[in-house]
Order: C-alpha cells, then structure tokens, then sequence
C-alpha cells in the first residue's frame, strides 16, 4: 500500500535533451519514502487506486495551476557565504576573496553565528526547491557540524565539505589551517562526526574532501585529502580553471594546468566534483571523463568571475558528466531554476560571441546554444547522477524529492511543452508551494 499518492501532471528529465511530461498521474510513495509505481490514466487500477487514496486521506491533488518537478541538486554552493549573497559581485575573484569572502567566513568560527547563518540557509535552499546539495562549509570543525545536523533536521540530502586551506602565500593569517597536518587530522575527525550522524539519522548526510582550491593549498595538503579520498571512498569537490587567475596560477606553480595537479594529487575521483571549469581545454574535459569526475556548471557566478562560458553543449555531447551549482555567493540566488535559465541565456551569447566589432561569424562558437531540457537535466538528473543519489527524476524506484510548484495564470492555451518552459522561465521561490524529500514534507508555503 502507498504511504502517500500524489495526484497530477509531472515533469521529469528523460536524458540529457528530453523531458517526459505525464499528465494526470498517480505517482504512489511507499512508507520508505521511494516511489513504487506510477499509474497513467488508462491504467486499470487507476480509478480504484486514486478512489482508495482519496478515501484514505493519503493523496495529495494538485490544483489546475500546480505542477510536480523532482527536486533540484545544487551541485556546487557555499553555505557560509549566505549572508553576502549578492554583494560585491563587481568585483575580480581575488579581490571578491579576500576583501569579502574570507573575513566572512572567518566569522563562522562562532557557533551562535553558524547557528543563525547554517539554519536560515537549509531553509532557503528547501524553499527553492533543493533538495539535495553539494555544500562548501569553513575551515571550521564545529561550525561545520552544525551545518551537517541543521541538513538532517530540516530534511535536506547534504554533502558537507570541510574547507581546506593552508597555504599562508594565498590565505590570510585569521582565516587559514595551522599547518596541513592540523587540516588533515581535523579533516579526519569531521569524516568520523559525520558518518556517525548517518548512522544515527539515518538520513544522506556525507562528509566530503573539499580542498578550496589548488592556490589554496600546499602540497603536501593536496597529497593528503587525495589520500583521504580513497581511503574512505568519499566524495570530492573543488573549484577547476574557474578564471583566467586560477587557471594561470597552477601553470605558473606546477607547470601543468588545474586538472593535471588535480589529477596528479588523486583528487579525480568517480567522486569528484569540480566547479566551473570554464577555463578547461579540451584535454582537461577529457581527463575529467576518463576520471568520471563531474562539472558543476555555475552559469550565473560564471558571468562575473569565469571569463568565458562552459560550452555545456560540448561537454554533453561528449558525455563528460554535468550538473547545475548555485555557488551562492559567487552566484546571488540559491534558486536553481534562474540559474537554468542563465545557463541557456549564456549558451546563446556563447554561440552568437559579443563583440559586434566583429563580423558575425567569427564572435562566437556556433552550434553551443542549450535548451532548457538541457538546463533542467543539470538541475535534476545529471547533479543526482554526479552525487551518486538516487533521486532527480520521478520514476518508480527512485526517492520521493519533489517540489510542487504553481503556474502563474495562462492568458492563452498552453500544450504541455509550453508548461514546462513556463514553469522553468517564471517560477519565483514563491511559486513553490510544497517541497518533499523521501516522500516526507520538509517545506510548505503558507
Ligand atoms: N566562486 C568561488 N570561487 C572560489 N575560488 C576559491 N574560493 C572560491 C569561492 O568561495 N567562490
């Protein structure tokens, strides 16, 4: 017998270019939160299924403006940057780091601060209609526990990555580890708190190796988080060749490009994420596949601190492994949905080119142009894909994260691929009226 049944059209990610819209579904829960079946109209136990349902007061109706989408996977966010989402964005990633970004984080060291911060910001990723995500916390052992029990308490799928960052050339002396032994050592200690609190939950929560990135961190620091990795099998993420900055550093350091130190250090795992990588060559996308190490694109950070834009096109047709990443704060908005829609808008400025100096055919790199199916197989299905989850998509088998989301009015008729491309282009955080992980209710709008 279903837990819960929900009752209406849905939207879910086919592969990378398709969406599948069903209409007047029965998606039916079962008591461990995972979809057991879905039932089409012109199945024959439909009727007799949604009249038991209603009778047992365990369906949900969805009214004639709502909709069901599988949660999102925020592939790449900072948490700690939080409190600055949209601040100081005119400025070069350098700067943005250490005028901003690093003084902030430091502050985190208090845990009434990482209380107040760490429990507003699960609240807002769930309001978004995230579902899971890939988290950076701070250098900060105890600040980064909170943010792993506020995860648990609210219902979020989290991935908690304690920072590293010992090198005293990039990072300042408030805001950095002692040496690469004390980060290493309290790196282990979090694995441990971390692992025990799944255990007790019972819930996804998993520590993540998280070197902030190669200008961050010494060598022997790198060398031991690759370390780390496999010995406890973990997830791994990173910033990659995110600007022309960090690309050119890790040439003028090693001699080789981000993703070769990267690599050589054992931090390209089937587990790894990597955020950005507009600077990537091609080598590097390569690399990355052999490796079966995602991207986490970031369109809208990418605008102000990339230098270029990632040509998802490419990456997918080639099959490198993608998802969609926040980056909140490098990006303003923890909603997903605006940065599907900044990941398509780039797309179309990357195959048209900018300069209009130029002649036409020679601004841009033609054929790079994404749809949103692409957009929302980021959001969804390939950021589930590069977690290992088994969520993303509403199909039987797979857990229950979804978010239930309102259309604004339709002054015309709408065909169902009309539906989608207007809920992906026009819902706000205020559209989203109820958000599910497991199948169980983690936010509701009143
Ligand atoms: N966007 C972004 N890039 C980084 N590179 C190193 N740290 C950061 C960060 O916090 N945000």
């Amino acid at each position: 017998m279903a837990e819960l049944t929900i009752h209406g059209t849905y939207f879910s990610s086919k592969d990378p270019n398709h969406v599948q819209a069903v209409q007047d579904a029965l998606i039916m829960i079962d008591s461990k939160g995972i979809i057991a079946r879905i039932l089409h109209r012109k199945d024959p136990e439909y009727a007799k299924q949604l009249q038991v349902a209603r009778q047992q007061e365990r369906l949900v109706e969805l009214g004639a403006d709502q909709y069901l989408l599988p949660g999102f996977v925020d592939l790449h966010v900072h948490a700690p940057q939080w409190p600055q989402a949209g601040l100081a964005l005119d400025l070069p990633l350098a700067k943005w780091l250490n005028h901003y970004t690093f003084p902030l984080e430091a502050k985190l060291s208090d845990p009434t601060y990482a209380q107040k911060v760490y429990q507003d910001f699960v609240h807002n990723l769930l309001a978004n209609g995230t579902t899971a995500a890939l988290m950076f916390g701070t250098i900060h052992f105890s600040a980064n526990m909170i943010l792993a029990k506020e995860s648990v308490k609210q219902g979020l799928r989290g991935f908690v990555g304690q920072v590293v960052m010992d090198n005293p050339s990039t990072s300042p002396e408030y805001y950095r580890n002692s040496s690469a032994q004390a980060a290493l050592s309290s790196t282990e200690k979090f694995i441990h708190a971390v692992r025990d609190l799944q255990t007790q939950s019972g819930q996804t929560i998993e520590p993540v190796i998280t070197p902030r990135f190669v200008p961050s961190c010494t060598d022997e620091a790198l060398f031991g988080l690759g370390r780390l990795a496999h010995q406890y099998d973990l997830p791994v993420q990173s910033h990659l060749s995110e600007s022309n900055w960090e690309h050119g550093y890790a040439i003028e350091r090693f001699g080789q490009r981000d993703t070769e130190v990267m690599d050589h250090f054992g931090l390209l795992t089937k587990r790894a994420v990597m955020a950005h990588g507009t600077q990537l060559t091609k080598d590097d996308w390569r690399i990355l596949r052999e490796r079966h190490s995602a991207i986490a694109h970031c369109p809208i950070s990418n605008i102000y601190f990339g230098n270029g834009v990632l040509p998802v096109k490419q990456l997918l047709a080639l099959h490198n492994q993608l998802g969609l990443g926040s980056d909140i704060s490098g990006g303003y908005t923890p909603s997903l949905f605006h940065n599907a829609r900044q990941a398509v808008k780039s797309s179309q400025q990357l195959t048209d080119g900018v300069d209009n100096q130029l002649p036409a055919e020679k601004r841009g790199v033609a054929g790079s142009r994404i749809t949103m199916a692409n957009a929302f197989y980021l959001a969804t299905r390939g950021g589930a894909a590069a977690l290992g989850l088994k969520t993303g998509v509403i199909q039987a088998g797979y857990a229950a994260d979804l978010q239930v989301v309102k259309m604004h009015r339709a002054l015309m008729p709408l065909s169902t691929a009309d539906i989608f491309q207007r809920l992906m282009y026009q819902t706000e955080q205020t559209d989203i009226e109820t958000v599910f992980v497991n199948g169980q209710p983690v936010y509701q709008r009143n």
